[in-house]
């Protein structure tokens, strides 16, 4: 039998292999075009207007040219492999970035059509309209009432006793916190579950009736019961707020969100409804990245 068609005599005869693309080794056809982002990131109905927006920590870029629309009463989730950039985008729509000395944003970032940038801004005040629920829950270590009234106290929300105590109550009861904790608002809030102490946080973002709720991957330190209780906390008060989450579980932001952008090394590579990004997303990087590839 002549074997000499089949025998390899150099690595150029060697078969051409299929290479599986990993963190560092995005496929050919996967380049990012800076400043581009495939699917549909604009709104007709936008709550914040971003463009061309850029961070800088020192000299490092982390933000690339991102323009976003986020629509007004829409959940929209953020994902992307780790150091992507998602919760430094996040914490630009609040002006969380302020306190990181390194730290400075470019380009155009309106909230209902205003500068959130704008050096006159009451950043407080913003923050009431913009609230943040943090990745760890982080309730003050004080009575689970006084968590609640905090906002609303420092706000002047509320003149009278009963006022506060009815603002309380209904931002416990829109937590799902309400009939666990009702005959203990003076314990201590720290003394209470974490999935408990997440709602409370929560309890907390919406007592100053916030426009907005960011989320910053606020399940990771949650367990399976805990994290459902959560998301579907989430489907509820989507009815009333416009609610952006950075998470790094594809399941969560593919059960709670309309829409979801893809992160990649700082580029906002691909956004669109949630179904279609899960289902047949437009651009390879994601596509690798929801199929396990990377990240
Ligand atoms: N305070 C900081 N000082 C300097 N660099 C920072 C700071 N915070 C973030 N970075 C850098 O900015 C880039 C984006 O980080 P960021 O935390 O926004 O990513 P991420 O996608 O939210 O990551 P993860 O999923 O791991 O939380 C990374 O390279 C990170 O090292």
């Amino acid at each position: 039998m002549n074997t000499m068609n089949t025998t390899v005599t150099s690595e150029t005869d060697m078969p051409e292999e299929k290479t599986i693309p990993v963190a560092d080794e995005q496929p050919a056809e996967a380049k990012i075009e800076e400043g581009t982002t495939v699917g549909h990131p604009f709104s007709d109905d936008p709550k914040f207007k971003l463009r061309n927006v850029e961070v800088f920590y020192g000299e490092d870029r982390a933000i690339k040219n991102i323009s976003l629309d986020i629509g007004r009463n829409e959940v929209i989730a953020f994902i992307g492999p780790s150091g992507c950039g998602k919760s430094t985008f996040l914490r630009c729509l609040n002006r969380m970035n302020d306190s990181i000395d390194i730290c400075r944003v470019k380009g155009g970032l309106e909230l209902d059509d205003e500068d959130i940038y704008d050096s006159r801004r009451d950043v407080v005040e913003l923050r009431a309209r913009v609230g943040m629920v943090f990745q760890k829950p982080n309730p003050f270590p004080k009575s689970i009432y006084d968590n609640v009234a905090y906002g609303p106290r420092i706000h002047g929300l509320a003149n009278r006793k009963s006022d506060l105590d009815d603002i309380v109550e209904n931002s416990l009861r829109k937590a799902g916190l309400w009939e666990e904790v009702k005959d203990r608002l003076d314990a201590t809030a720290t003394g209470m579950s974490g999935g408990q102490q997440q709602r409370l946080c929560i309890a907390r973002a919406i007592a100053v009736s916030p426009e907005v709720v960011l989320m910053d991957e606020p399940c990771s330190a949650l367990d399976p019961i805990a994290t459902a209780r959560v998301e579907e906390l989430i489907a509820e008060l989507s009815e009333s707020y416009t609610i952006v989450i950075v998470t790094h579980s594809m399941q969560q932001a593919a059960r709670v969100s309309n829409r979801t952008a893809y992160f990649h090394l700082g580029h906002l590579v691909e956004v669109n409804e949630t179904s279609k990004v899960f289902t047949s997303p437009e651009h390879p990087l994601t596509e690798s990245y929801i199929t396990g590839r990377f990240g």
